[in-house]
């Protein structure tokens, strides 16, 4: 495969905890990868850690036709925060061709910003101030300055979470074909997991500070490992048309992990 991303024995400490430990995965070109799992489970630094934006231990190797690519070609992309910038949609997704810019700007540089804005929808905001948007169309604006800096790895924290329904399935369609158009590798951390399963070649299930399970969405999203993994007693069903549908009915008492059978005394 042209492309490949190889987590191996990937650890991350902070001090005395122990956040993530014996993670060991490989993504191929054209994939996208959902990371799921409960709150804290360490989905966040795990994309950190592989863009190299929080300590860890174990390899991180991305490699091309057989060659090693530098950290540049990973791209990060964290959860919304607040914009302070008096910069305009365009201007700003066009700051993600970084070191491609030159003084002026070349009709090669408006051809790729508007390319990306129209893949995005977001080709009516080009000339509002950024700060002025709402949140999920902020969203959708580092979307694209992260599209338009073209990445071999695009890792999405929580990309949908500000979003309403009709963005979710434009921001994971817009991940999902970025990465088979370029033949990239796209990993979002999702917590919807029925948009995760429609829109993921595979899950990757923290739990426990390690991968759990790292499938396809049919193979991850059972019964059984909901309750494992999420504390819920959920239902997992198929719609006519072949979708994954999740239906969370309630939550369990929650697993203190010291269940000693052999101490029980009848
Ligand atoms: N810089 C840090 N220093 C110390 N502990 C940290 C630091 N960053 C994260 N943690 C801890 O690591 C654990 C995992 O956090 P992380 O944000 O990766 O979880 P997450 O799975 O992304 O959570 P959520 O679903 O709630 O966003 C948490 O217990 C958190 O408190």
């Amino acid at each position: 495969m042209a492309l490949t991303l190889t987590i191996d024995n990937l650890g991350v400490d902070f001090g005395p905890k122990k956040i993530l430990h014996d993670i060991s995965f490989s993504v191929g070109a054209g994939e996208l990868v959902s990371v799921t799992g409960r709150n804290a489970a360490g989905k966040t630094t795990l994309l950190k850690a592989i863009a190299g934006l929080a300590p860890r231990v174990g390899n991180v190797v991305l490699k091309e036709n057989g060659e090693l690519l530098p950290k540049s070609a990973i791209a990060y992309l964290p959860q919304l925060t607040q914009v302070a910038s008096r910069l305009s949609v365009f201007e700003m997704v066009m700051l993600g061709l970084g070191r491609r810019l030159s003084w002026r700007v070349t009709p090669d540089v408006f051809e790729q910003v508007d390319q990306t804005l129209h893949a995005m929808q977001i080709s009516h905001l080009a000339d509002l101030p950024v700060a002025s948007l709402s949140g999920g169309q902020k969203q959708l604006v580092f979307m694209a300055q992260a599209f338009v800096s073209r990445p071999r790895v695009l890792l999405l924290d929580e990309p949908t979470s500000a979003l309403d329904l009709r963005h979710q399935l434009i921001v994971m369609e817009a991940a999902r074909s970025y990465a088979s158009r370029t033949g990239s590798i796209a990993l979002a951390v999702v917590h919807d997991l029925m948009l995760a399963s429609r829109f993921s070649t595979r899950l990757l299930m923290l739990a426990d500070g390690t991968v759990r399970r790292y499938d396809t969405p049919e193979r991850v999203l059972t019964p059984d490992e909901l309750s494992v993994v999420y504390r819920v007693e959920a239902a997992v069903e198929r719609t006519s048309g072949g979708r994954l549908v999740v239906i969370p009915e309630k939550p369990l008492d929650v697993d203190t992990g010291h269940h000693h059978p052999d101490h029980v005394h009848s």
